[in-house]
């Protein structure tokens, strides 16, 4: 067992450094492994760059497995859903944590729920995702995109610039701002992006199996075949993080993993949406079964029109 810290990198706003510390702790409880945080600037963190102008996906990853395939640290903890769906050469996911809260949160002025919002009232989001459905339950509400970390958007209802803004709740959890949430959408109203909530640990490939194979502590099973039937909806229909794609698996009481997808057009006009389970224990490989899920439900949107609304979004960059 290594007596010198493994060096985890970690982008610098609070969320990053906090669920990096929260999974250095658990590792370090769980293996007795001592870790060290690095602190790592992205692309991402320092452009004002609209998210759907930065031209791809993995603008917020792409620094740390820079940093990684340098060798100057040995392992990242990215959150899920900012990772690109296409597998980096020479790393590998050694683990993908239990998740959080997978929903979408509403921070509002005055306490105000969703349903109460005044006609006309501002919401800023930067996410397609939520524009498109939050417009789908609301169109006569106005989505206006904002950038930057969750305590700067959460800034702008405080200052009385905009009424609410929208972020996932297991990020406000880990920057302390629960407390600024007054409404919560459920999966079924609002679809989480895929992965929203779990975080994914990412290593070279060649010390998973070997030197850093103590990661695999904090792998949680369930969660990994529940991104993975979510992430392969969103390759499927070759969209990226910020795509109007939502999709949440969950595994059912009698054992079956669920899926629902949502693609809808940034206006909230049209819409495909699917869902469909399988009973993963009847497959050797619950992950594979897991991908196999969400290919098949990606298949039946795009025969339902889901790839055009997909490449509709990606034309019209500005939402
Ligand atoms: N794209 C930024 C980002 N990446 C992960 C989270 C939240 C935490 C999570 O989903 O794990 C957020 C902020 C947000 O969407 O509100």
């Amino acid at each position: 067992m290594p007596t010198t810290p493994a060096r985890l990198g970690t982008r610098r706003s609070t969320m990053a450094t906090s669920q990096s510390q929260r999974v250095a702790d658990t590792l370090t409880a769980r293996t007795g492994v001592p870790v060290e945080l690095v602190l790592i600037t992205s692309f991402g963190d320092v452009t004002r760059a609209h998210l759907t102008q930065l031209g791809g996906t993995g603008v917020f990853v792409n620094a740390l497995r820079d940093a990684l395939l340098a060798g100057d640290i040995e392992f990242a903890v990215h959150s899920l859903k900012d990772l690109p769906t296409a597998p980096a050469d020479g790393l590998t996911l050694a683990a993908v944590t239990e998740r959080d809260d997978p929903r979408d949160a509403l921070c509002a002025r005055d306490g105000l729920k969703f349903a109460d919002l005044p006609p006309g009232s501002t919401v800023g989001t930067g996410s397609p995702r939520r524009v498109a459905q939050l417009a789908a339950l609301r169109p006569d509400l106005r989505y206006v995109p904002i950038r930057g970390n969750a305590e700067t958007r959460l800034g702008k209802v405080s200052s009385a610039e905009l009424d609410a803004v929208v972020l996932a709740r297991a990020g406000l959890g880990r920057v302390g701002r629960l407390g600024d949430v007054t409404d919560v959408f459920e999966v079924d109203q609002v679809l989480p992006a895929p992965g929203q909530g779990a975080l994914a640990v990412e290593c070279r490939e060649a010390d998973a199996r070997d030197t850093l194979s103590w990661l695999a502590a904090v792998d949680h099973p369930p969660t990994r075949a529940a991104v993975t039937a979510e992430r392969v909806v969103l390759a499927e229909l070759e969209a990226g993080c910020a795509a109007p794609v939502g999709a949440h698996a969950e595994f059912t009481a009698d054992g079956r993993l669920r899926l629902r997808a949502a693609v809808v057009a940034t206006d909230g006009t049209r819409a495909v949406r699917g869902e469909r389970a399988v009973a993963v224990a009847d497959f050797p490989d619950t992950v594979q079964a897991a991908a196999a899920l969400g290919r098949g439900l990606a298949h039946e949107m795009i025969q339902g029109g889901a790839d055009r609304i997909v490449a509709d979004a990606a034309e019209g960059k500005e939402i």
